[in-house]
């Protein structure tokens, strides 16, 4: 539902999240495919200026995983993904860090300056953001098996610390961080992690209000098929029931998986949301209905229970 077709009634509702909100940080994690398209991250962009001029603390931070897939593609650079994500062979890694600290990243920079927004990018490397080891081989179930098979995903890094000094010091002086997703090893190596994990880590460690992720869905969807069938809300455990009926699959995987990590880690709501429709945002921060899916760690009084709990 959009804003009430009253002005001033919509500027009241505003309002009172403004209020709310200002001075809070929020954690605001695009998708590649969302970046693709040139009008669709400057409407992105202008959102997230929004944000920032009601004195909302923004931290982007972003993938880059269709852009990769492309460049794999051009380059004759096999691409594989389990559950997901990624194998990241050496080759796929080189082309990982030209597309995520160079192409993607450097867009994303250049449309919110362009938007007014102080964008300052990072990756997980700089002054130590985001340290990582190398994943070891684990069992996983790919979509759609039952069984689970061991899997290497080669240079893929499990994050170990974060340290978000560099961060508090960005928000402090009003400037937004950009990151890209990219972690650091002890020994100097560098790894591919998946940005929604590294958004997660870092909205924890912010001790962030909310975790957004700007999708090319409109949230989640009971059927992928229909977009009618968003769930506006939901609690850990009726996720764990979507989980068991299988109504999850591919990117939505560890996108779930990290909205957990959140959640448990403190951050008191995380939310699915249209990175396609240009003020699905602000819809979801300044409106009582909200314009995606909100998910809580448990029951919150005075919110209607999901659509997804029958
Ligand atoms: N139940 C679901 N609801 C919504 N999306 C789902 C669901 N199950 C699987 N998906 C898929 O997950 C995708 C989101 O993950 P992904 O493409 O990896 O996003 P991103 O690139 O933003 O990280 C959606 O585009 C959709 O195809
Ligand atoms: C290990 C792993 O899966 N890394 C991801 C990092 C980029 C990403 O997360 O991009 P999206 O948000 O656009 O999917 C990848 O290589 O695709």
């Amino acid at each position: 539902m959009p804003l009430s077709p009253n002005p001033y009634a919509a500027l009241k509702e505003a309002a009172q999240y403004v209020r709310l909100f200002r001075g809070k940080t929020f954690v605001v994690k695009v998708g590649g495919d969302v970046l693709a398209e040139p009008k669709i991250r400057k409407a992105l962009c202008e959102q997230i200026a929004l944000l920032w001029s009601f004195s909302i603390r923004v931290v982007v931070v972003h993938g880059g995983g269709a852009e990769l897939d492309a460049v794999c593609e051009a380059m004759n650079i096999p691409v594989e993904k389990v559950a997901g994500r990624r194998v990241t062979s050496p080759e796929v890694l080189d082309a990982a860090k030209m597309v995520f600290a160079g192409q993607v990243h450097m867009d994303l920079l250049a449309e919110l300056q362009a938007s007014g927004v102080p964008a300052v990018g990072l990756t997980g490397l700089d002054a130590g953001l985001v340290k990582a080891h190398k994943r070891p081989p684990v069992a996983v179930v790919p979509d759609g098996a039952t069984e689970s098979q061991m899997v290497d995903f080669g240079l893929v890094g499990d994050i170990d610390t974060i340290d978000p000094h560099v961060l508090s010091h960005l928000l402090e002086g009003g400037f937004v961080p950009v990151v890209a997703p990219l972690s650091g090893g002890e020994d100097g190596a560098i790894y591919n992690t998946n940005a929604d994990t590294i958004a997660a880590s870092l909205a924890t460690a912010l001790g962030a209000e909310k975790l957004f992720f700007m999708l090319s869905v409109p949230g989640l969807l009971k059927d992928l098929k229909k977009a009618s069938s968003l769930i506006p809300h939901a609690t850990l455990e009726e996720l764990a029931g979507f989980e068991a009926k299988g109504i999850i699959s591919g990117g939505m995987r560890p996108k779930l998986t990290a909205v957990k990590t959140a959640l448990q880690g403190g951050v008191p709501s995380a939310h699915l949301v249209s990175g396609l429709a240009p003020d699905a945002l602000l819809a979801e921060v300044f409106t009582n209905e909200g314009s995606g899916t909100m998910i809580v760690p448990g029951i919150v009084p005075g919110l209607p229970v999901s659509a997804g709990t029958e």
